[in-house]
């Protein structure tokens, strides 16, 4: 094996760019050339790539985002456009390829392995929504993130008495919410659509004033509402001032928290590994302390479980 690819694809993840160093170094240490494909898929088909090199990819090891772009890419859904760039990779003398993504990036990888390109996929996403691995790169940082933006949002809450819906990513999964209210003093998590019940609601923001708390939060997974239809549903029942608070993007930005460096690490020198072996159709995950290998396809196909990393 000579030449292999990388490539990060689907929104962006804090720790996307420690992973992409370790293959570089790893890489470098066993003689394989690494081009960094630009823009996740589109940068595939255009075979728009960057030779990297360990002084490069080190700079950047620790800063969120990726070095190499990313993009949300429509052509690559259809399978000729898929063929075309297969071949055109496999003329370019690339032996295989390592995709950085999330479940949508997944599906891309499988469809790469089926047309005859050794692929190896990572779970890089802040969504945490890929089934069968504990945590995804970027998770950890983006929960940090919101307990930290919630935290600060407390004392003007507080100060005006203030109920707040707050509104966190995860359009397929209601990870980050459950992991950041669990992990904060919230009234509510809106992660279920059971959980819009507005007696339960109305009896959760009552029980907190009654035990001298004079402000609430209610924090609301993407998937299920925005902060804005929250509060358009809660306010005509309320005798309180409610206030909508999307956080945004600014959950997918800053510097990777260290567990995630350390995930990103793991999992890329497992896929590293997997490749240059001569693997194809998998993709690391960890399970308890363990970095494994899984099918692609049964990864894609498994039921995505909602747990918090321990037990009651
Ligand atoms: N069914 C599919 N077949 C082939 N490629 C796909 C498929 N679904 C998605 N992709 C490719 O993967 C890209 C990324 O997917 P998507 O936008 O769903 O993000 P993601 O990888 O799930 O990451 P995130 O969780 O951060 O949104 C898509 O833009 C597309 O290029
Ligand atoms: O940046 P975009 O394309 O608006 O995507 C936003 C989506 O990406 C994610 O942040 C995942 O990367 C989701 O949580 C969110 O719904």
């Amino acid at each position: 094996m000579k030449k292999i690819g990388i490539l990060t694809s689907g929104g962006d993840a804090p720790g996307m760019n420690s992973a992409i160093h370790t293959l570089v170094k790893g890489g470098k240490q066993i003689g394989i050339e690494v081009l960094g494909f630009n823009k996740g898929y589109q940068g595939l088909i255009d075979l728009d790539y960057q030779v990297l090199d360990v002084s490069k990819s080190e700079a950047y090891e620790s800063r969120g985002g990726t070095i190499l772009g990313t993009s949300r890419c429509l052509d690559f859904l259809k399978p000729e456009v898929r063929q075309a760039t297969v071949a055109k990779v496999k003329d370019l003398g690339l032996d295989g390829l390592i995709v950085i993504g999330g479940e949508g990036s997944y599906q891309g990888a499988l469809a790469l392995h089926q047309l005859g390109l050794n692929t190896i996929a990572v779970p890089g996403t802040i969504d945490n929504d890929i089934a069968n691995t504990d945590q995804t790169i970027g998770f950890y940082t983006a929960v940090k993130s919101v307990v930290a933006m919630v935290d600060q949002v407390k004392t003007t809450a507080a100060s005006h008495e203030f109920i707040f819906a707050v509104e966190v990513m995860g359009r397929r999964a209601p990870d980050i919410a459950y992991w950041a209210g669990n992990a904060l003093d919230v009234e509510g998590i809106i992660y279920r659509p059971e959980d819009m019940h507005l007696e339960k609601v109305l009896n959760q923001i009552k029980r907190s004033r009654q035990q001298g708390k004079n402000y609430q939060i209610f924090i609301v997974a993407e998937g299920i509402s925005s902060a804005q239809n929250f509060v358009d549903w809660l306010k005509p029942h309320l005798d309180y001032n409610i206030r909508p608070l999307n956080l945004g993007h600014v959950q997918r930005g800053g510097a990777p928290a260290a567990l995630d460096r350390l995930l990103a690490k793991g999992f890329a020198e497992k896929a590293l590994a997997a490749l240059t072996e001569g693997s194809s159709g998998l993709n690391v995950a960890i399970k308890g302390r363990h970095i494994l290998l899984q099918k692609l396809e049964e990864t894609i196909t498994a039921k995505k479980e909602l747990v918090l990393p321990y037990f009651f």
